[in-house]
């Protein structure tokens, strides 16, 4: 669904992403992981066509997306740190949001919206809002025009946790209906039952990719945070043993 072949974006000498491909299909979850700065967010942001290559390219569903902007309207993205219009409501920030999007989708997706009971907070606005309540309105606006590919930076980052769990709850069910969804976070007892693979990267590099069942049958460890640290060992020990390949 989406296949990116050696992209390279520098910022000024920094090589955020360096000669990076991946192919991300239909159907999987993938933990896009990897230690501060490592380039998650800049590769998140070159198939989003927010940030433009050096060189490589990009397709979505076969297609180039160098100079497209229709295939956005099939992805939901989650920042970060969602940057919105801060003297709007959330209802503004809503109505704009599909006043955008108009057309785009037939069927609105609004079980976020009241899982965490955001209709009440309507009218309030978005520079008064707790960091946690901005991040449910991100969450929201991401599901909200039922898209084939869920993009989600650090989505469960200063939510409390029982919303985290009703966000992961709906993860996992736009997963089984065999959406493509791209996560990153730091937390990684949090991706125990979401993701299907992982995609680990260091200095704008992959260092490996596995399916979960995979990574965890080579470590022997049935948690990701465990499986994850001891392939990185085991990836350290092998760089000079070019019989394995990661
Ligand atoms: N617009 C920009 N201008 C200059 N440098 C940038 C820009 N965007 C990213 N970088 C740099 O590129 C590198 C990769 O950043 P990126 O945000 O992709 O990392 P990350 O893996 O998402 O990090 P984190 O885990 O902290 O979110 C970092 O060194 C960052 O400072």
């Amino acid at each position: 669904m989406i296949v990116a072949k050696n992209i390279t974006k520098s910022f000024s000498r920094l090589k955020a992403l360096d000669e990076m491909s991946v192919t991300f299909s239909k159907g999987e979850c993938i933990a896009l992981l990897g230690p501060n700065g490592c380039g998650k967010t800049t590769l998140i942001k070159t198939i989003l066509g927010m940030v433009v290559p050096d060189s490589g390219t990009i397709e979505f569903d076969h297609e180039p997306i160098a100079g497209q902007w229709l295939y956005r309207n099939r992805i939901g993205y989650m920042p970060q740190i969602g940057r919105y219009p801060e003297n709007m409501t959330i209802a503004n920030v809503f109505e704009m949001m599909k006043d955008i999007r108009k057309g785009s989708c037939k069927q609105l997706d609004e079980d976020l919206m009241e899982s965490f009971e955001l209709k009440a907070l309507m009218h309030k606005k978005m520079h008064t809002l707790s960091g946690g309540t901005r991040q449910k309105v991100s969450a929201c606006l991401s599901f909200l025009f039922n898209p084939d590919v869920l993009i989600l930076d650090e989505p469960t980052a200063g939510l409390d946790p029982v919303s985290s769990e009703k966000l992961k709850e709906k993860i996992i069910m736009q997963k089984e209906k065999g959406k493509l969804i791209l996560i990153t976070s730091h937390v990684l007892s949090e991706l125990d039952d979401l993701v299907t693979e992982v995609f680990y990267m260091q200095d704008g590099k992959r260092v490996f990719s596995k399916k979960i069942l995979e990574l965890k049958e080579e470590t022997g460890e049935e948690r990701l945070s465990k499986a994850v640290a001891k392939m990185m060992v085991l990836s350290n020990e092998q760089k000079h043993d070019k019989s394995y390949t990661f």
